[in-house]
């Protein structure tokens, strides 16, 4: 179903051919993971796990739920987390990311009135859509890097901006790039709005678009890909599966239909638009949901490794696999608070957004470090790996056998599992893994000073005051 619904007019590009990606062998793997996590909403045993029932009986993402109480919002938290589970946080952008946007400005349709009066039912109408076709969804904000010094944003040809160059009475032509669009090559639409914040003077950037992924003239220009055919897949268990691919999307003379213009010319309401209390709220509760299994995904490992090779006696390991434990432990505590100390927002239950930026900030400095623990542990035993696990059905079989085995592991399975974290942390995907929890949330240092900015800090001056004032 999946699939098939991906086969049309899309123009992705990927060692310099125009591919089919339902054919596509780089594709394979992925498209059969999303496959499977689709096929969940006809499994009786999972589709109460994921979805719920719409008004004509269909069973639907949970993402599209408006939490309207607490338990609305564990709904939705048990369907990210089954999600996540599937896939151990690795896939981190599922659609459910973008449609928990998506539902938070539907819930929030009606305060967009000031900005164009026909916000509420266009955003209506699509998010009908995605919801009941299940529509696979990716946003893409950011400009592409071509110098990031001109603040004036004054040449926006030149810096390759994405630009509403002609207005019809049926819609509007955009040109330009954005970059990354992770999993945009398997998307069926695209929300495109900028990330950075726009000033009247560059109001011809301050759009909010829904772009269908075969639209003539979107080019997606993948970045080259780490998938790993199945017959190698032991010995690249993950790039096997879940090499989500990232693409630049380039727009030349695409057109936009009206209906599919949410915004434009519109630098405050895409302020809004940007932070949305609802929106973010739904959105950033899912990506911190999927953190959480990824960092439990490389603890996992790390915990193994330890006991495989015989470390976890050595007090220094014990001190950093307790490191991981408490990582987990705090973003577990982080969107148990979030969801208790929920707020309403009219009649939307929205997550502590305090605690949930927190969560998200703290998962670009977490998930390195993770990394870097289980090199401290693994260390050489991921270089003392063979070629392939084939090498086990060798002649050299019996010498493998003694010289590849852990303390209390046969050697197989010793191996299976330094593959399994050299994938994580060594592959080109483990490294891509790496930069994509650093930066997927925007830049780490904007958002570490963003928790400055954002918080209440008249407790702090109250708490100082009487010291400095005169007895
Ligand atoms: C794997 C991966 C997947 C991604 N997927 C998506 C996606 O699906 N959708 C999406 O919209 N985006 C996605 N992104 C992009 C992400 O939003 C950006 O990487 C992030 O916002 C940082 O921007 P940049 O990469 O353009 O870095 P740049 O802004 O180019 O930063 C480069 C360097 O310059 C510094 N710098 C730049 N501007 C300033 C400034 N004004 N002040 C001080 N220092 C500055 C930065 O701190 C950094 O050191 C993805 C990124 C990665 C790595």
């Amino acid at each position: 179903m999946f699939i098939n619904s991906l086969k049309d007019n899309r123009t992705i590009w990927l060692n310099g051919e125009n591919i089919d990606i339902t054919t596509n062998e780089h594709f394979k793997g992925t498209l059969e993971t999303i496959s499977h996590l689709y096929k969940m909403f006809d499994d009786p045993n999972q589709q109460s796990k994921i979805g719920y029932l719409n008004d004509d009986k269909q069973w639907v993402h949970s993402a599209f739920l408006i939490p309207h109480s607490y338990d609305e919002l564990i709904k939705r938290k048990i369907a990210f987390e089954t999600w996540a589970r599937a896939t151990d946080g690795i896939m981190s952008r599922l659609p459910d990311y973008a449609r928990s946007r998506l539902t938070g400005w539907y819930a929030n349709r009606d305060s967009y009135c000031q900005y164009d009066s026909s916000f509420p039912e266009k955003l209506a109408a699509y998010y009908e859509q995605a919801r009941d076709e299940h529509r696979f969804i990716s946003i893409v904000q950011r400009d592409p890097q071509i110098n990031r010094s001109d603040r004036e944003k004054k040449n926006t040809d030149e810096l390759g901006l994405l630009t509403i160059t002609q207005k019809t009475k049926d819609g509007v032509y955009v040109n330009g790039a954005k970059m990354i669009g992770t999993a945009a090559p398997y998307s069926h639409d695209l929300i495109i709005y900028p990330l950075s914040k726009l000033e009247d003077k560059t109001k011809q950037l301050a759009h909010m678009l829904i772009v269908p992924t075969d639209s003539p003239g979107l080019h997606m220009v993948c970045r080259e890909s780490f998938a790993i055919s199945e017959k190698e897949s032991a010995d690249h268990p993950l790039s096997a599966k879940f090499d989500e691919m990232d693409a630049v999307l380039i727009f030349d003379d695409v057109f936009i239909p009206w209906e599919r213009v949410l915004l434009h010319d519109n630098p405050n309401g895409l302020a809004q638009i940007k932070a949305d209390p609802i929106s973010s709220g739904l959105a950033y509760h899912q990506a911190i949901i999927r953190l959480l299994a990824k960092l439990e995904f490389s603890t996992a490992i790390a915990n193994e490794i330890a006991e495989v090779i015989g470390a976890s006696d050595y007090l220094h390991v014990q001190e950093k696999l307790g490191e991981l434990i408490m990582q987990i432990e705090t973003i577990r505590a982080l969107i148990i608070a979030a969801e208790r100390e929920g707020r309403f927002n009219g009649k939307v239950y929205v997550p502590n957004f305090n605690y949930i930026q927190t969560a998200r900030t703290l998962g670009s400095k977490y998930y390195p470090r993770a990394l870097e623990i289980l090199q401290l542990i693994g260390a050489g035993g991921f270089i003392q790996l063979p070629s392939s696990i084939k090498d086990f059905s060798s002649p050299l079989k019996d010498l493998m056998n003694k010289y590849y085995k852990g303390k209390n592991t046969n050697a197989e399975k010793r191996t299976k599992l330094f593959k399994l974290a050299w994938d994580l942390i060594g592959s080109p995907l483990g490294s891509r893994h790496e930069l994509y929890e650093r930066f997927y949330a925007g830049d780490p240092m904007l958002h570490t000073a963003n928790q400055f900015h954002q918080y209440d800090k008249t407790k702090f001056k109250k708490i100082i005051s009487p010291y400095l004032e005169n007895n």
